[in-house]
């Protein structure tokens, strides 16, 4: 049991998630990247957290969170990204205390490495962790939290392994079309059907789907496990532009020091 700083209060599931979620999606649009600001604003502090942070788009998140009175706890990654520079590091040097975040199985630098079952608290609220490897080997989905007073419904922030009407290619970084179709099946399409999923990335104008929607109309997981390999390794993408400055720089969260110590601030 990993401890951290978890309370929780009640209040009426019909009125308190406008009021204690502030839940804010922002885009990058050179890479067509989504960044989320998530805050528990009803807590004292207004604890905040940007999940998949652009290095370009750094001050605008960080200008609108400073708008809205907010106290940026975490800037977390949901995997390495092999497109754009991730903005974790950046925002570190830009906002004292704040504890970069990213899966242990990525073998990335970070304040705090977490795997499946872990749960990141900003105030009240917290976020699940669940491993979604496939895209690349340290991919990990953030599910807001499976408790009476936790958001409803659930969010799931799934960086690139389901995209709306899609999913993350799986030809680099240790990716795996098999793994890719295992996690989304056992771990975004077991959640209730109604649970919002929000992508780090579309390229086609979506904003937010569901688990009921992508489990009838994705056009790849939809299908068996062999049709949807056979999909995957005919995609014939182009290699990302960046591929080859982005990755290693994501490995140290942009331009993080990479004397920084992990530390255990999570509970299981
Ligand atoms: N053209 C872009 C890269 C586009 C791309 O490859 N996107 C990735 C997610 S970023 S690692 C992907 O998985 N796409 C899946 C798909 O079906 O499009 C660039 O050059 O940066
Ligand atoms: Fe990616």
């Amino acid at each position: 049991m990993r401890n951290h700083t978890a309370s929780f209060s009640s209040s009426s599931s019909s009125s308190w998630y406008s009021n204690k979620l502030l839940f804010r999606q922002l885009f990058e649009k050179e890479s067509s990247t989504y960044t989320y600001l998530l805050a528990d604003v009803d807590h004292p502090d207004k604890p905040a957290l940007l999940i998949d942070p652009v290095d370009r788009t750094v001050d605008r998140d960080l200008t609108l969170v400073k708008e809205l009175g907010l106290k940026l706890i975490y800037a977390m990654n949901t995997h390495v990204h092999a497109d754009h520079i991730t903005g974790t590091g950046l925002v570190k040097t830009r906002v004292p205390g704040v504890k970069s975040i990213i899966s242990k199985a990525s073998k990335s630098k970070a304040d705090v490495l977490i795997e499946a079952g872990d749960k990141i608290h900003f105030g009240d609220l917290f976020l699940e962790v669940r491993a979604t490897p496939g895209h690349t080997l340290g991919c990990v989905t953030y599910v807001t939290g499976d408790a009476p007073d936790q958001p409803q419904p659930r969010m799931a922030f799934t960086g690139d392994a389901l995209l709306i009407r899609g999913c993350g290619r799986t030809d680099f970084q240790g990716g795996s079309s098999q793994q890719l179709y295992q996690s989304v099946h056992s771990q975004i399409f077991t959640l209730p059907k109604e649970t919002l999923l929000y992508p780090a990335h579309d390229y086609k104008g979506f904003t937010v789907s569901t688990v009921g929607e992508e489990m009838l109309y994705n056009p790849r997981l939809t299908k068996d496990e062999e049709e949807f390999k056979s999909i995957m390794a005919n995609l014939n993408l182009p290699y990302p532009k960046m591929i080859d400055i982005a990755v290693p720089a994501n490995m140290v969260c942009g331009l993080q020091d990479p004397s920084a110590k992990p530390d255990e601030a999570l509970s299981k």
